[in-house]
């Protein structure tokens, strides 16, 4: 963590002199974030409450005081004149009237929280941080509250999308109040028009001066994914929305590119800063998809190189996720200023809309055997199935290919064009079955895919609650069918612990496991290749 922060920070000097004024308001803030945390959000708004009345109560005293002043000045000299007995039920009226008008103010202040926390506590949305704007009501309230342009509506509504998720709800309207945001929402919960509403609406119309926003994503799948989607929901508004490519940062000079919003991998974006200098000084908007992801060790170092290139002092950040582990919202706190914590649900729990289930399989023997058993009785395609390495994905492939199933696979040594082929064939009902690694577990979104079964054993908590997601999404229903075999019954305990939570049958005897720490658990299984040269051909390789 010490270390995560630090990088995050390489590099960045302070210069506490000429920047006096803004020192002094990150001290503010950094002591007011310090409550954030801890407090609930009634609590918070509390606090504000008490501090307007304060502010509010200290109005009518200086007004009364300057009152008292004015009097006794006017009066010098003809004081003596007056009758002071006129004078006084007026005042007293007049104070009686302000005070009224305050209370009044105060009482319309707690009855909109009331309403705002009855609002959010309908579906399901914890919010933390302060003065947090209230969620939609509707998606007609972009425009009547937040000028959103009618084109962006339409195309909304052209997409079929009637009323916002919660994650909509509540964090299109922080985001619009320019404040920093990072949220937490299940699978298929819609959080990516969540982030790229508000970019589209902020920079109203489209530039050609410098690149204006970007988005990181983990994987090149879901960047493409997501530029495609920014496109529709921006169709007919000329904005730039561009993919940093391969041929991109193969190109010259990046200094003078521009675009409205850039889609990248963390890695792209780090090639193309350092050698092809691409400058982000003036993005306004940066988000972090899954952005647990992004905050793992292998990638750290290429976020911190983006983090640090977007040096616009106004940015806004936005991290999102449907898992939200303590250390990324502890890196969080350290680079975001007075941000708003949403929560959708419970934190890091698997989507309600898909059906869980735990089947043990003995033996890799056994995989085989149940999988071709479960296809034989009913097949009903689309059906996503994951294995623990490309190796096996390749195993399991030449198996299934020869049972006349339409199937196909995807994993890290195929060729981009190979991988985006297998993806289209999969989402335009080519391919039945997808065998996968953990490349295409986050964020892909494959509407209608009815099953996902986790032929290998996820190697963590969230690799499993990502990975089952990839179905029961946008409130469609969809079943995950978990194989395992003695090697992950210590890690199964977590799974029953999910699946209690999210409602699923459980065995509850997993929940009696003693607490395994869950360090990435890939175990060495058995090949499954039932080719007796190919198996061969395997142990010899292995045992060298
Ligand atoms: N307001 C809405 N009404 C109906 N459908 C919606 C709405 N918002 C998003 N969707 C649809 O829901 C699906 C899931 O959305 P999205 O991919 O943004 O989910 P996500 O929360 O990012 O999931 P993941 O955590 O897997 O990345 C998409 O097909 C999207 O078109």
């Amino acid at each position: 963590m010490e270390k995560a922060s630090y990088f995050l920070f390489a590099g960045i000097h302070f210069d506490k002199k000429k920047f006096g004024s803004d020192f002094a308001r990150f001290q503010e803030k950094k002591e007011s974030d310090d409550s954030v945390g801890d407090s609930s959000l009634f609590e918070d708004r509390k606090l504000e409450s008490d501090e307007e009345e304060d502010e509010k109560k200290e109005k009518v005293r200086l007004k009364k005081r300057k009152r008292k002043t004015m009097r006794t000045e006017n009066v010098e000299g003809f004081s003596v004149f007056k009758s002071s007995k006129s004078e006084e039920p007026l005042v007293k009226e007049e104070n009686e009237q302000l005070e009224n008008e305050v209370s009044l103010e105060k009482k319309k202040f707690h009855q909109q929280l009331e309403r705002d926390n009855l609002f959010r506590k309908g579906h399901n949305i914890h919010v933390s941080g302060k003065n947090i704007p209230s969620p939609l009501g509707d998606f007609s309230e972009l425009s009547s509250s937040y000028g959103c342009k009618a084109k962006l509506l339409r195309n909304l509504a052209e997409l079929g999308f009637k009323e916002p998720t919660p994650i909509q709800r509540q964090a299109i309207p922080v985001l619009l109040s320019g404040r920093e945001c990072f949220a937490c929402a299940p699978t298929g919960s819609g959080k990516t028009l969540a982030f790229v509403c508000p970019i589209l609406m902020k920079l109203k119309r489209a530039s050609k001066d410098s690149i204006r926003a970007v988005i990181l994503c983990p994987t090149r799948e879901l960047a493409t994914q997501t530029t495609r989607e920014c496109k529709k929901f921006a169709e007919g508004c000329k904005f730039r929305i561009k993919l940093m490519s391969k041929q991109l940062v193969k190109g010259a000079d990046l200094s003078k590119f521009s675009c409205d919003i850039l889609i990248s991998t963390p890695l792209r974006l780090k090639l193309a800063i350092r050698k092809k200098k691409l400058d982000l000084s003036r993005v306004e908007y940066l988000v972090l998809d899954e952005s647990d992801k992004l905050f793992e060790l292998g990638l750290l170092k290429q976020i911190d190189a983006v983090v640090k290139a977007c040096s616009n002092p106004s940015i806004v950040r936005s991290l999102f996720s449907a898992t939200l582990p303590d250390f990324v919202e502890e890196l969080a706190r350290t680079i975001m200023h007075d941000a708003v914590r949403v929560i959708i649900g419970r934190k890091n729990t698997a989507s309600e809309n898909v059906k869980q289930k735990l089947v043990f399989a003995g033996s890799e023997e056994g995989k085989l055997l149940a999988l071709r058993q479960s296809f034989a009785e009913s097949l009903n395609p689309p059906v996503l199935i994951f294995v623990q390495s490309k190796e096996r994905a390749k195993e399991l492939h030449s198996e299934l290919v020869v049972d006349n199933i339409r199937v196909d696979v995807i994993h890290s040594d195929l060729s981009q064009a190979q991988r985006d082929e297998a993806v289209d064939n999969f989402r335009a009902g080519k391919t039945w079955v997808l065998i996968a690694t953990d490349v295409i577990a986050r964020g892909m979104d494959f509407k209608a895919v009815n099953c996902v079964i986790n032929y290998d054993f996820p190697d963590s908590s969230a690799a499993y609650i990502h990975r089952i997601g990839r179905c029961g999404r946008a409130g469609r229903s969809g079943e995950a069918i978990t194989l395992y075999t003695e090697d992950d019954v210590p890690f199964l305990r977590n799974i029953a612990n999910g699946m209690k939570t999210s409602g699923s049958e459980f065995p509850s005897w997993a929940l009696g496991l003693r607490k395994k720490k869950w360090k990435k658990h890939r175990p060495r299984r058995e090949s499954i290749s039932t080719t007796p040269k190919e198996k061969e051909e395997k142990g010899r390789r292995r045992r060298k």
